[in-house]
């Protein structure tokens, strides 16, 4: 297993350009494998997980051509052309990895199709609960089966001519609001979703994008079924989730200063800025672009941070933050306090119960709550030996902590970083050994074969 290690960070690189945004990359897939006709998509995310969707796409009938990669990084532009609404049978079982979102985007599709298709996943995906996305899509008349209570992976969804609903999710998740909607565009009629909390708007962004017409009244988002993408070229901005990291290195390291360029700043996702504020650390943003997903860059300088309360309505903003926040907690003065957030424990991994281990496992004094912990700050961190529990959103976390720690840390099984941030490693580079070794990444315009071949490899 690749393990990865970080040491005292050396200093903070004035830019970093994060890789694009999984939630955006897995959408513009999904929607333009919907659409007759071709989209472009630009920025995309080749992380593991995005991928996956790709893959899936494909074995459902989409085509998909390869048109630029960065060294390092991967396909960073591809074409999609969809046959519209109406996918092919899957010759096989469809692969969603260890993603979430693309098994839960994908069940309402799936619903909506006059086929039965298997979905699995790895270990980690299959102890997810899916009962969440088979609830409401049994409603809607679709035939989810799973394994045990929680409903989990390897799934069997059976499609079938869907009615609309109306449904108050019980937990706020934008998967199952995504699933519910996309579900609704093959249902007759208007299908609403309430939502106990605000979450990320991407679906419904995307939605008007690829020209779907969609409403928010108050906390309900509704769609008329019958609608069907229509192909639109897409530019993705880059991942705030990814970039939080960096901007925690900055933040908790007085003097210093990064810029995070051409990241996504939608109002859904930008709750770390408004924690970091708290937090003390100055953080600015100058949005350069605000039609559909708008995106710009973000400028953090580092300063004492405070202690602070994260929970309620902001949750969901910040909900894959909560890694990386905890710390940022535990470099800040005084206790913070993260609840409210119960659905950590239902991620890659247990976020919460993983989180705690590890800050314990650097000297952090960190009690855990069923709904989140309370860590206490200003503790000197030694370096560890980690484990990642799987979970790219640890791994990278607790490589930035150990840039605040004396000796060494090392993350065992940090391969799963792949999962959402390809190019990490080199990112990471630059902090732990400055400048110096860094070698521009070239843009690579025409695919190598072997990556043609990989990427088609699904589609027989
Ligand atoms: O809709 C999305 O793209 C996502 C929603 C969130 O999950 P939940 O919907 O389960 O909260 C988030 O944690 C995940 O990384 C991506
Ligand atoms: C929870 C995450 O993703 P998913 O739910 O798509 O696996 C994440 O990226 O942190």
């Amino acid at each position: 297993m690749a393990s990865l290690t970080s040491k005292k960070l050396k200093s903070i690189p004035a830019e970093i350009t994060v890789p694009g945004d999984k939630s955006i990359s897995h959408r513009s897939a999904m929607f333009a494998g919907l659409a007759k006709g071709t989209t472009i998509i630009d920025g995309f995310l080749p992380s593991e997980d995005c991928l996956c969707t790709v893959h899936a796409m494909q074995a459902l009938g989409a085509t998909m051509e390869p048109l630029e990669e960065v060294e390092g990084v991967g396909l960073v532009k591809l074409a999609i052309t969809g046959n519209g609404m109406k996918l092919k049978a899957p010759e096989k079982p469809v692969d969603c990895g260890n993603s979430g979102t693309t098994i839960r985007l994908l069940s309402g599709i799936l619903a909506g199709q006059d086929f039965k298709t298997e979905l699995f996943g790895d270990a980690s995906l299959s102890k997810r609960p899916m009962k969440r996305v088979a609830d409401p899509l049994g409603q809607m008349g679709a035939k989810i089966t799973g394994q045990g209570e929680k409903i989990c992976a390897p799934l069997t969804i059976e499609g079938s001519a869907l009615k609309s609903i109306y449904y108050k999710l019980p937990v706020a998740s934008a998967q199952v609001k995504s699933a519910i909607l996309l579900a609704g565009l093959y249902a007759a009629g208007k299908t609403t979703v309430v939502e106990p909390v605000a979450t990320r708007n991407h679906t419904e962004r995307l939605f008007s994008h690829f020209g779907i017409k969609w409403l928010r009244e108050d906390d309900c988002v509704s769609v008329y079924g019958g609608q069907e993408p229509k192909a639109n070229d897409i530019t993705v901005p880059g991942d705030i989730s990814s970039a939080a990291f960096w901007m925690v290195a900055a933040a908790a390291s007085p003097g210093s200063q990064i810029t995070l360029k051409n990241v996504g700043l939608n109002p859904t996702r930008t709750g770390i800025i408004t924690v970091l504020l708290r937090m003390g650390a100055q953080v600015t943003n100058s949005e350069t672009h605000s039609e559909g997903e708008p995106r710009g860059n973000i400028t953090v300088r580092g300063g004492d941070l405070n202690a602070t309360v994260i929970g309620g309505a902001e949750i969901p903003n910040v909900i894959d933050e909560l890694p990386i926040l905890a710390v940022a907690a535990a470099l800040a003065r005084g206790k913070t306090l993260i609840r409210d957030a119960s659905e950590l424990r239902v991620k890659e991994t247990d976020r919460i119960a993983a989180v705690a281990s590890n800050l314990r496992l650097m000297g952090v004094t960190v009690t855990e709550h069923p709904d989140g912990m309370e860590i206490e700050g200003g503790a000197k961190l030694h370096g560890a030996t980690l484990p990642c529990y799987g979970d790219h959103r640890i791994a990278m976390a607790f490589l930035v902590a150990g840039m605040f720690a004396e000796g060494t840390t090392t993350l065992e099984g940090a391969e799963c970083i792949s999962t959402s941030y390809p190019g990490f490693e080199r990112h990471l580079d630059l902090f732990l050994n400055g400048d110096a070794g860094a070698r521009p990444i070239p843009v690579v315009s025409s695919v190598p074969q072997p990556l043609v071949d990989k990427m088609n490899r699904d589609k027989s």
